[in-house]
């Protein structure tokens, strides 16, 4: 039996006026309690059936990546129905801040910049716990949230999953992992699917994908679209002209090279028309979400499958983007941390090379205590920047900028894989 027990909240910062959330303790058995929380070999495990999120739940449709409760960091969904992605270790987390912080600075007049606004997640700044105010979060739109029955599908782009700054050690794993990249250029990292008839997920992890080859990579990415009725071609073919976006984006821009980054699929698997669906751009708060009282008067809100559990007061630190260029941040990385955690370079020089830059990142002065207004504004912006939505309610959006880094020529790599994504794509399509 699940208690909830609230508590006064600080808060640090303009309040998000349209939410007033606290901070909650929910205490269920089987729960995860980050602050009790221990580090055995690189992995967390819970020393507890505590749990102390602020409200936050480890983000329940998460088909990749690193997973709270089983990583050291994951990722997180937030009451107001964004996702809370917490920085991984220098270098990559504060390179994948300074990523979103450039392209989403509020004084970006970088056309390509901002073209690519479109293919991200929104970004709400960085984030953080009064309670663990030094635990950095990105606050990120949850790019499944308008789909009541989300099918997720999580590719990693190009021909190459690690950046130029890899140990030989970091490229041998890499290489290891899916020795066909270069060949193929994408790989699949998982996938969840709706099945109408059963009224469950179909789920396939990592090795789902590492297991498929040339011969089998057509079948093996048209499960995605198979929701145990037939193959969903609107869902192919809006995801084909997402991709094809993204694409024309790419072969324009000659300023950043993307290594191991993904794009993340998103169509509907409700096969009911017309249900309410949330907003898909509202900004964190702004949109009410579907809401059932529970005995306590605490607001349930659910919604993709998660349950969140919220009170009066905000329940976090929000910070503003930084203002600080792309390019003094590479200039640290390259002196102070280039060779990446499996480098050759001595581990106190690493280590202190890396404090250099994590102070430069949490240091420098925040400029936008909150982006609410700005936020608001850009939500208005995007409608017209976007345009027609050629692709119907499919999403594909770029994901995980961790090992993104200034360039002058086309990410070849990238192009290759999404070109060969596309034709595979093409093939499911006239089937
Ligand atoms: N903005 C978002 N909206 C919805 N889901 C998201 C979003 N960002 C991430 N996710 C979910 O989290 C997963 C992992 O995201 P991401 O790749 O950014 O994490 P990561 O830990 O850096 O991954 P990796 O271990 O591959 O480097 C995605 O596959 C997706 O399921
Ligand atoms: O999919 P798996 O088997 O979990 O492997 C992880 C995956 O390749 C990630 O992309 C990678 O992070 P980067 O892309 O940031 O390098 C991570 O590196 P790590 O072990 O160094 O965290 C790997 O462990």
């Amino acid at each position: 039996m699940s208690t909830v027990k609230m508590s006064t909240q600080h808060e640090i910062g303009l309040m998000d006026s349209s939410l007033a959330l606290g901070k909650l303790e929910i205490n269920s058995p089987g729960s995860l309690d980050i602050s009790h929380s221990v580090t055995k070999k690189g992995k967390t495990v819970q020393d507890g059936p505590q749990t102390h999120l602020n409200g936050c739940v480890p983000l329940s449709h998460q088909v990749a990546g690193h997973k709270y409760g089983v990583d050291k960091v994951g990722i997180l969904q937030h009451p107001d129905g964004t996702v809370l992605k917490q920085l991984q270790p220098p270098p990559r987390g504060p390179r994948e801040m300074q990523f979103y912080s450039q392209v989403y600075a509020e004084d970006c007049s970088d056309p390509v910049l901002l073209e690519l606004q479109q293919y991200l997640p929104k970004y709400f700044g960085a984030w953080s716990s009064p309670d663990t105010p030094a635990e950095l979060y990105l606050k990120l739109e949850d790019v499944t949230r308008k789909f009541q029955k989300p099918c997720i599908m999580d590719v990693k782009i190009g021909q190459r999953s690690y950046d130029p700054f890899a140990s030989q050690e970091k490229r041998e794993q890499q290489i290891k992992k899916y020795p066909l990249m270069e060949e193929m250029g994408f790989l699949v990292l998982g996938m969840r699917i709706y099945k109408v008839n059963s009224d469950s997920y179909e789920t396939h992890d990592q090795h789902y994908g590492r297991g498929l080859v040339k011969e089998t990579i057509k079948d093996g990415l048209s499960k995605f679209f198979y929701n145990g009725n037939g193959l969903r071609k609107d869902a192919v073919s809006g995801g084909i002209q997402k991709v094809e976006k993204i694409l024309r984006w790419f072969e324009g821009q000659r300023q950043l090279h993307f290594y191991a980054s993904s794009l993340l699929f998103v169509y509907e698997g409700s096969p009911q028309e017309g249900g309410p669906k949330m907003a898909a751009s509202s900004p964190p708060g702004e949109t009410p979400l579907p809401k059932a009282r529970v005995p306590n008067d605490s607001v349930v809100a659910e919604f993709n499958n998660n349950i969140h559990v919220t009170g009066p007061g905000e329940n976090g630190l929000r910070l503003g983007p930084l203002g600080q260029s792309l390019s003094g941040m590479y200039a640290l990385h390259r002196r102070g941390c280039g060779q990446g955690r499996h480098g050759d370079t001595p581990d106190d020089v690493r280590n202190a090379r890396q404090d250099q830059l994590w102070k430069f990142i949490t240091q420098n002065p925040l400029e936008q205590p909150n982006g609410n207004a700005v936020q608001a504004r850009r939500e208005e912006e995007d409608g017209e920047r976007r345009g027609p939505d050629l692709g119907g309610d499919a999403e594909v959006r770029m994901i995980d900028f961790a090992h993104v880094f200034p360039s002058q020529t086309q990410d070849e790599g990238y192009i290759y894989g999404l070109k060969n994504l596309l034709s595979v794509l093409q093939q499911i399509l006239s089937e």
